[in-house]
Formats: structure tokens, C-alpha cells, sequence
């Protein structure tokens, strides 16, 4: 199996103060890895190293076998499909969700074709469909609720088929069901062997779908764990890096986290 993804003592330094702190990471070829950490901790900024937006201050980066720094961004970057709040402040909301989805392929954000092809136009439908986005494809971007949000989001990361899929917080601010739906989805997606490589980003185990396969855990910019779900998602590992004591479980497929009591 290949690298999708490479840092090598990777360091972002800024005003003085490393925000990712010598980090040595691989993604091979169909990992799905959740990264995870608490606020502040470097997550973002890993995300965006890996989608080529950020270069790092020391170091060195492969994205899909290119080295940042040697390979042309713009030829690299429609490789790799990005979900998060950052995309969706950029996205009209006047548009529909369809149109959102299908700008995607085209690499713009705002509809502006008098036509799309029928086959663009019915991969965006599929997708939609997917994520049980099929109904609300010819509503404005802008009414939907968060969850319908975020989905719209992937499909629009799906779309141009990526060889490498990255998540920022996907779940964030869902209700419980939202983001059971969501997990289920994506756990849907995770589990499809022609699925892209993923990395996602979350706060929460809970938001660990079935069929995520290695977990790296950050904390001030330095890696705290980093490997297989089963062997790094530790009680011991997971406390470390949040700084209090918790224990985490397994059930079936699903994780949970909780805190210890105060004594
Ligand atoms: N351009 C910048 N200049 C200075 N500091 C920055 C810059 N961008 C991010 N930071 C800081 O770097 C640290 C890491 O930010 P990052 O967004 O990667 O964290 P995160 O783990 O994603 O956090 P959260 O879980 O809160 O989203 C934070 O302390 C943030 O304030």
C-alpha cells in the first residue's frame, strides 16, 4: 500500500509558538483515520497541511505522493475532497443544494453554467441521494438546518472524487439523531472499499463511525498516539491527551468516553 499522506517532522510556528510540533504521521492507501484532541490542540491545522491550503514552517509534506513545496497546488488540489465550516461560509446561500454539489466538479463555488452535464447533474443526484439529501436537492443552501448542512458539504467533497477525503468536524453542533444519521452514512462510506482514503476530525469517540480504522490523537500540536483504533484508543492514551482521567469503551462497533468522578 502507498502514502496518501506524509508529514515527516512536521512543525507550524506562529508568533513564536509551534501549533503542530514535529509531527511524523503516514495514511496509507484505504486507512480511515479519525483525529482527535481538544480544543486548540493542532487539529484544523493538520487538516489544512493535508489538503495543501497550509505550509508547514519545518518539515516535510506528501499529499498523494507529491511533496508540497515541488508539486503545483492547483494540479494536486482537486485530488483531495474537503468537508468543513470553512467551505461552507465561501458557498452562496441562495444556491441550491444541487447546484452547491455540482459546482464542486467545475472547482468553483458558485453556479454560473447555463447547463451542467446530464451525467454530472445525475452523479450529484446519486450522491445526494446517499447522504438522504435526494428531496432537498432544489432547496436554497442557505435555509437548510446544520445537518442537512454538513451533508451537503460531503456530497460536495464526494463529488469531485477524491483520492483522499478530509472531514472537519462533521458531526459538530447535530442533535442526537442528526448525528447518528450522520455516523450510519458515514459509516456507510467508510466500509465501501472504493471509498477514498478519509480523515476526520472530531471531538467525540461517539462520532467514530463503524469502519474507521486508526486514530491520532494530538494534544498542543504533538502527537499524543498514533495507530489502529484498537490498540491506541485507550483509557490511557485518551486521558493523556484531554488531561483528565477517562475511560473509554467499546461496543460492538460504536466507542464511548467518559469522565471519572470527582473524588
Ligand atoms: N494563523 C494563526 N496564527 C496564530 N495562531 C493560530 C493561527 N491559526 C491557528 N492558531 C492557533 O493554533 C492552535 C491550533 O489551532 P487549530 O485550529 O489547529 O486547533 P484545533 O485542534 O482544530 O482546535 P478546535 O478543536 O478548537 O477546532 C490554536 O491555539 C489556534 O488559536
Amino acid at each position: 500500500m502507498s502514502d496518501v499522506l506524509e508529514l515527516v517532522d512536521v512543525s507550524v510556528v506562529r508568533d513564536g509558538r509551534a501549533l503542530v510540533d514535529q509531527v511524523s504521521w503516514s495514511v496509507a492507501e484505504g486507512e480511515r483515520w479519525v483525529i482527535l484532541g481538544p480544543n486548540g490542540a493542532g487539529k484544523t491545522t493538520l487538516l489544512n497541511i493535508a489538503s495543501s491550503y497550509l505550509f508547514p514552517t519545518s518539515g516535510t509534506v506528501q499529499v498523494l505522493g507529491e511533496k508540497l513545496g515541488s508539486v503545483d497546488v492547483f494540479d494536486l488540489r482537486p485530488r483531495i475532497g474537503m468537508a468543513g465550516v470553512a467551505m461552507a461560509d465561501k458557498l452562496p446561500r441562495r444556491q441550491t443544494v444541487l447546484e452547491t454539489v455540482l459546482t464542486a466538479a467545475y472547482g468553483m463555488t458558485a453556479h454560473w453554467r447555463e447547463s451542467y452535464d446530464t451525467s454530472d447533474e445525475e452523479r450529484a443526484l446519486f450522491i445526494l441521494d446517499r447522504l438522504g439529501m435526494a428531496e432537498l436537492a432544489q432547496r436554497r443552501f442557505g435555509t437548510l438546518s446544520e445537518g442537512e448542512r454538513k451533508r451537503t458539504l460531503i456530497a460536495r467533497a464526494i463529488m469531485i472524487d477524491p483520492e483522499l477525503l478530509l472531514l472537519d468536524e462533521p458531526a459538530a453542533g447535530l442533535d442526537l439523531g442528526g448525528r447518528e444519521d450522520l455516523v450510519r452514512r458515514l459509516g456507510r462510506l467508510a466500509r465501501d472499499p472504493i471509498a477514498p482514503s478519509m480523515i476526520m476530525v472530531t471531538h467525540h469517540v461517539e462520532e467514530i463511525a463503524p469502519g474507521f480504522t486508526h486514530v491520532l490523537m494530538i494534544s498542543q500540536g504533538k502527537v499524543v498516539a498514533a495507530g489502529p483504533l484498537e490498540t491506541e484508543l485507550t483509557s490511557r492514551n485518551l486521558s493523556h491527551c484531554f488531561g483528565l482521567p477517562l475511560v473509554v469503551e467499546q461496543r460492538g462497533d460504536r466507542w464511548t468516553a467518559q469522565g471519572l468522578p470527582l473524588s
